[in-house]
């Protein structure tokens, strides 16, 4: 059965299972042409900052970003339709290669699908 938005977090096993995932999502993001360039200068401790944050956040865990937040963070990126998708492609494979199941998976994305607005054209 699927488990809760605020539920998934734990059940995954909390943040030393995140962590995991954090470091495979981050390997996927950083190998994609479509979306490394905007990290080209973002240092490690803050990279891994951030899939942290992300994904914690797909996951109902803590560190919760608010929308206006997002927005901010993402000024003058001008993310594109193409850059959100393969964002939400890898979190897609990094979390069913950890056996996360279908429907959590389709769960933490569609609280990311929320952000979608928060976060392109910025
Ligand atoms: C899809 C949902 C997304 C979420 C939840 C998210 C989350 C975040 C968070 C929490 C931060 C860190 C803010 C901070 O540490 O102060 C951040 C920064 C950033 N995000 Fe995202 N993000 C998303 C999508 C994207 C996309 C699609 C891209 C580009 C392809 C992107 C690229 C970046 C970059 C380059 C930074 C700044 C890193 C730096 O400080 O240099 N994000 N994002």
């Amino acid at each position: 059965m699927a488990a809760s938005a605020s539920g998934l977090y734990e059940k995954l096993g909390g943040e030393e299972a995140i962590a995991k995932v954090v470091d495979y999502f981050y390997d996927l993001v950083l190998a994609d042409e479509t979306v490394n360039h905007f990290f080209a200068h973002t240092d490690m401790a803050k990279q891994r900052q951030h899939q942290t944050k992300f994904i914690s956040y797909a996951l109902g865990g803590p560190n919760q970003y608010s929308g206006g937040a997002m927005a901010k963070v993402h000024a003058g990126m001008n993310l594109q339709p193409v850059h959100f998708d393969a964002i939400v492609k890898h979190l897609r494979d990094a979390l069913t290669h950890f056996g996360v199941e279908q429907a959590d998976v389709e769960q933490a994305l569609s609280k990311i699908a929320t952000l979608r607005d928060d976060i392109l054209y910025k």
